[in-house]
């Protein structure tokens, strides 16, 4: 078994990058030398005797565990953005701004013969970002740090898909038609409904078709003895606004 490794306890978990040193954990410390005569599925004890299972380092942990610089998106709008594209795994995608790099790491991971340029202004964040993509083990991303709106200048028609998350979009709606392929998807991300607005006007000026904006919210089911109920953890992430070049 080799590092990245997962440890879990009930609803902790932990990411572990090498197997030396010690893991302090609110459950106990863990000393990460005994990984290495483990494998997955077995289980490792803190000196407090609380056991942890050690699972193998997934993409359904990326948003859990990635290292976060700014607010990434959630798996539950990530996928509908997929889905809504029918995404091909030999997509070439423009993804900006990269914050945290977790959207950039999902088109990454489910476009595996394909390429994904992701753009992030401040090379603090793009470092983060560096550093999440080398533990999922991502070797399909390009990074470029500075400003998508000029960068996008760079590109010809070849982009399969747009994805914006990140200031100055309006601007960017005429130029992400430039660089999409006949038949390619944008969506745009956005926490307020002004802005969203803004670049579902923007996407219908600039001749984008099939323009929806919509939200996708997720409620889960609370089963209890009494009975069962619906809850949500977080109400509201982001709108969405995709729409196709044809
Ligand atoms: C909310 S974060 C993106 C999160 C990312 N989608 C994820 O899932 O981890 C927005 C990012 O856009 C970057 N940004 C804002 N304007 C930009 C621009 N014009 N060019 C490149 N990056 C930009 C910000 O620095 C920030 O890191």
């Amino acid at each position: 078994m080799k590092a990245p490794v997962v440890l879990k306890s009930g609803k902790n978990f932990y990411l572990v990058s090498e197997f030396s040193g010690e893991l302090h954990t609110h459950k106990g410390i863990i000393r990460l030398e005994e990984l290495k005569e483990k494998d997955f599925g077995d289980t490792i004890r803190t000196h407090l005797g609380v056991e942890f299972k050690i699972l193998p380092f997934r993409a359904s942990d990326f948003f859990r565990l990635f290292k976060k610089a700014p607010t990434p998106v959630m798996p539950k709008d990530i996928g509908m953005v997929i889905a809504h594209a029918g995404l091909q795994p030999d997509s070439l995608i423009f993804d900006a701004g990269t914050g945290s790099g977790v959207t950039a790491a999902y088109f990454a991971y489910f476009n595996k013969y394909g390429e994904v340029v992701t753009v992030e202004k401040r090379p603090e964040f793009a470092k983060v970002a560096r550093e999440n993509f080398r533990m999922a083990g991502l070797k399909n991303i390009h990074q470029i740090v500075g400003d998508a709106v000029s960068i996008a200048d760079c590109f010809k028609k070849e982009f399969d898909l747009v994805f914006l998350d990140m200031k100055n979009d309006v601007e960017m709606v005429p130029k992400a038609h430039s660089m999409l392929r006949q038949a390619g998807f944008l969506a745009i991300y956005n926490p307020y409904i002004e802005q969203t607005r803004a670049v579902y006007e923007k996407m219908l000026d600039a001749g984008f078709k099939d323009v929806e904006a919509f939200e996708a919210i997720k409620v889960n089911l609370e089963f209890k003895r009494v009975g069962t109920r619906p809850f949500v953890n977080i109400f509201h992430t982001g709108y969405i606004v995709m729409g196709r070049k044809v």
